[in-house]
């Protein structure tokens, strides 16, 4: 296949893409509409497309051309039509560390930066250090499963049977190639769920005991629900979120997994619930923020192009009227679990402190998650006490 071709297809679907889907929803519908592309066509593409956007705004000054050239040199150990033709001289240093690799861009692309990769100056949470996070998204991440450790080993047989590489992590947890299909290779999918290790991680701060009454208030498809009932299965469950198909998914999740024990109601949790609510208290509250999901951009880096900083402030709001909202329905002495997905201490450590400073709330520990040194996402998690049982009246 000739350069000029796979650049056509590459130029056509930049030109095609403003960022409004993410890029693997975009690329999909797009190869979808071209069925004339073959799928060596369709694996370069995304190939290059996802190169290019690892590069976030660095060398934005060079055309196009050049940068997925530079970017798919950091990206991948493999050759490519485009870097034999942009950057010949760089074809043996392929197989070259990440590091040394940016150290050879430098040296030929004196303008490169390694800071605008990520080129927001929105403050970065305590304890990341940037080099590393800048340099991780040239990394693609791992895919990660939490399975019981009763199943593990059949789980890795099946695996290993099908070529997969498997990294043990844990007692229950897996690290995959990204895209490894799952569903083709592991015969009953009620032996795993897909769940990132930072997020498995988070579980560490939630404690449940036997018997408690736990709401999960911003609960998508379930996957911090299903960890909480792994750590504790006899506990009681609220489920709640402002989508009705995200708990279609999770109906869906939680009768795979053998949940059956739930209530489950669709709220908007900025608005005033006390009619559903009033009677309700809990023994623990997950509070998964919808947040700028930045900790996650290794993923989908198309947003290193295209987040826009200011909605950074539109979250957290969003997180600090969700936290008020949830916390009177908190007994006393009983942990609120706030989470996010973000690297942005505005979100995290900020919200923190509005939430220890404006209720009766006291922080017992938090914890941004390095997820990008074990090519996994990076999280936040903060374990807040309730310390009196007075109701404060969020709607004030
Ligand atoms: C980070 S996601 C939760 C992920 C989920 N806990 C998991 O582990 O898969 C945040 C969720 O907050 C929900 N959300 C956003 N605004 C909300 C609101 N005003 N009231 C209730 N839920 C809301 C979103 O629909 C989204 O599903």
């Amino acid at each position: 296949m000739r350069v000029e071709h796979q650049i056509r297809a590459f130029e056509q679907i930049l030109k095609d893409y403003k960022g409004v889907l993410p890029l693997h929803r975009h690329l999909f519908t797009y190869f979808k509409q071209n069925k004339q592309m073959g799928s060596s066509d369709r694996r370069w593409a995304t190939r290059y497309l996802y190169s290019f956007f690892r590069l976030g705004k660095a060398l934005s000054k060079l055309n196009n051309l050049q940068r997925l050239a530079i970017a798919d040199f950091l990206c991948h150990d493999t050759l490519s039509l485009i870097i034999s033709h942009y950057l010949p001289e760089l074809e043996e240093s392929i197989g070259a560390s990440i590091t040394d690799k940016i150290a050879i861009v430098k040296k030929k692309f004196s303008a490169f930066k390694i800071e605008e990769v990520f080129s927001f100056d929105t403050e970065l949470s305590e304890g990341i250090f940037k080099g590393d996070f800048y340099r991780s998204f040239f990394i693609q991440p791992d895919l990660f499963i939490r399975v019981k450790s009763t199943h593990i080993q059949a789980v890795v047989d099946q695996l290993q049977a099908n070529g997969v590489s498997v990294k043990e992590i844990s007692a229950t947890t897996l690290a995959l190639p990204n895209g490894t299909k799952l569903e083709q290779v592991i015969n009953d999918p009620r032996l795993y769920q897909i769940q990132d290790l930072s997020s498995q991680y988070t579980g560490t701060f939630f404690g449940p005991k036997k018997y408690d009454y736990w709401w999960d208030s911003c609960a998508a498809s379930g996957g911090k629900s299903l960890l909480l009932h792994s750590l504790e299965p006899n506990i009681e469950l609220l489920v709640s979120d402002i989508r009705e198909n995200s708990l279609n998914n999770l109906q869906e999740r939680f009768q795979l997994a053998g949940l059956k024990k739930y209530h489950l109601k669709a709220m908007d949790l900025l608005q005033n619930n006390d009619q559903i609510l009033h009677h309700y208290e809990f023994d623990g509250i997950l509070l998964d923020a919808p947040c700028s999901g930045s900790g996650t951009w290794g993923r989908t880096p198309e947003m290193l192009y295209y987040f826009e900083k200011y909605k950074v402030e539109n979250y957290v709001k969003l997180q600090k009227g969700i936290a008020a909202k949830v916390v009177k329905y908190l007994k006393k002495d009983k942990p609120l679990i706030y989470m996010t997905c973000s690297v942005f201490k505005a979100e995290n450590e900020d919200v923190v402190k509005y939430l220890t400073e404006n209720f009766d709330l006291k922080l017992e520990k938090m914890e941004l998650i390095k997820g990008y040194g074990n090519k996994a996402d990076s999280m936040f998690v903060a374990r807040l006490i309730k310390q009196e049982s007075s109701a404060i009246d969020a709607n004030a």
